[in-house]
Formats: structure tokens, C-alpha cells, sequence
């Protein structure tokens, strides 16, 4: 489980967050949804220590992810999986490399005993004996599943995700949606997702909460959304036809 605790973060005199509280849980998909502009990024950034929060704590499992001693945040950072925007792939290593990155910087495993959990990630991600190819020669969905493969090689408690869906059609989005999921479930992970896409909110939006100009002003699951009565999220969500039809 993460806390985050009244989170502030103004760049100069432009202030983002205006003192964002809520709970991730753990072994379920929490989104972060919301327009653009609206401090999605800079919130996770304040929560995976890429950006410093003005004020408010961060809580990991009750341990103080700012305030904790530097072995507790190393500690922590150790436990984190990060898939970046994109994937973020290495584009002159193979696939093999690139998820076995953070296992040749971060331990002392043997190179058999890398290979060995760089297979079984792969294996889970569904891309079996792709090791060898480059990213250059697989399409952007598996690009994508090689990013996962690399983001729980660590086997990670906690799981944080961009925008996965960005550049992907919508089947292949599904599929990638629907794994992130299982693999929240199977390792019990705490899994935060920023999104803006719909169809992830109601495929996967097992806890959302809904950012808007720096201030939380939802939580809750993807089964009530539709039946807000904040404005503003009634705005962001009716936007999509989809959704329009089914409004009640
Ligand atoms: N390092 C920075 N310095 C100054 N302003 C910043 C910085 N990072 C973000 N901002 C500003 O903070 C605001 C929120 O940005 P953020 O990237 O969090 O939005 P977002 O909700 O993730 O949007 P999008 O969905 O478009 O990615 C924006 O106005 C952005 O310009």
C-alpha cells in the first residue's frame, strides 16, 4: 500500500498540487486519470523521488519515503518497477539486455542466474525466445511487454505506469491493459497507472482518482464512475461517445 499525504508542489509561482491525499492498494490497479496539464506526471515524479514534493510525505508500507533514513529510501527505491512512457527501451541492446538492466546494475547475480529470471519475466509477458531480437525488429505491443518484463524483473512491490497505453491501437491497449492487471494480481503489487485513456479506466479501474487542475476531486472504483456527480469529472468522462450512451 502507498500513502500519499497532502502533496504540494508549485514550480516557481506556478503551483500543480494543491495537497493531493489518497490510498493505492495493494494487488489492485489504482489509476491516476485526468485532462492534460493537470499534474498527473509531476504527481507520480513527486512519488518515485524524480521530483521532491514542497510538502506532504509519501508512505510505503508505513515507511516514510522522504523523511526515512537514506538506507529506508534505497531500500524502497530497490522495490520499485517504473515503466516508462514509450518503453524506454535500449534500442542497441537486445531484448535480453534490456530486461536484464536493472539486475546487472542492482545485484550480484550470477549471469546464469539473471538469464534464468530474464526468461521467466519474458515467458510471463508472453514473448518466450524473443531475447535475441532487437527492439527494432518487434512491433510497439511487444515493445511494450518487454518494458513489463523489465519492470517486474526486480520482482517489485510496488508498480509504476505512464501512460502505458500511449501509441498502441485499441485491441493490442486491451491486451496490454489486461496484463499489467494479472501480474498486479499475481505478485500482489501495488500498481499505479496515469491514464487518460476510457477504456482503461473501465477495464482496469480497480481505484481512480480523479485529478483536476492540482486538486483531487474523485476517488473510487471504475463500477460507480459514471454515476458522479462532480462536474468536472462528468465533463472528462461524457467527453467520449462511449460512455455518453451509457450515462445515466
Ligand atoms: N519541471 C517543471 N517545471 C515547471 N513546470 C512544470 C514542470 N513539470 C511539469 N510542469 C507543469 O506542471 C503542469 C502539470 O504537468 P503534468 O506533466 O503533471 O501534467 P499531466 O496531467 O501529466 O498532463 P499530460 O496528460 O498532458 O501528460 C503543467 O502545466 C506543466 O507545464
Amino acid at each position: 500500500m502507498i500513502e500519499i499525504e497532502n502533496i504540494k508542489k508549485a514550480f516557481k509561482d506556478k503551483v500543480v498540487l494543491k495537497g493531493i491525499s489518497t490510498v493505492f492498494q495493494k494487488g489492485k490497479t489504482n489509476l491516476i486519470i485526468g485532462g492534460s496539464g493537470t499534474g498527473k506526471s509531476v504527481l507520480l515524479k513527486t512519488m518515485i523521488g524524480l521530483i521532491r514534493p514542497d510538502t506532504g510525505r509519501v508512505l510505503y508500507d508505513g515507511r516514510d519515503f522522504y523523511e526515512g533514513d537514506a538506507e529506508v529510501k534505497q531500500a524502497i527505491r530497490r522495490e520499485m518497477g517504473v515503466l516508462f512512457q514509450g518503453g524506454a527501451l535500449f534500442d542497441s541492446q537486445t531484448v535480453e539486455q534490456n530486461v536484464r538492466f536493472p539486475l546487472d546494475m542492482l545485484t550480484n547475480q550470477s549471469m546464469e542466474e539473471k538469464k534464468e529470471r530474464v526468461a521467466f519475466c519474458l515467458k510471463r509477458v508472453g514473448l518466450e525466445g524473443t531475447g535475441q531480437r532487437m527492439p527494432s525488429e518487434i512491433s510497439g505491443g511487444m515493445k511494450k511487454r518487454v518494458g513489463i518484463a523489465r519492470a517486474i524483473v526486480m520482482n517489485p512491490k510496488y508498480l509504476f505506469c505512464d501512460e502505458p497505453n500511449s501509441g498502441l491501437d485499441p485491441l493490442t491497449s486491451v491486451k496490454i491493459d489486461a496484463l499489467i492487471k494479472e501480474i498486479t494480481e499475481e505478485f500482489d503489487i501495488t500498481t499505479v497507472i496515469i491514464t487518460h485513456d476510457m477504456n482503461s479506466v473501465m477495464e482496469i479501474g480497480q481505484h481512480i482518482s480523479f485529478l483536476y487542475q492540482g486538486d483531487k476531486l474523485w476517488t473510487g472504483e471504475n463500477t460507480e464512475i459514471v454515476n458522479t456527480d462532480v462536474p468536472e469529472l462528468q465533463e472528462f468522462l461524457f467527453s467520449n461517445k462511449l460512455l455518453r450512451d451509457l450515462k445515466p
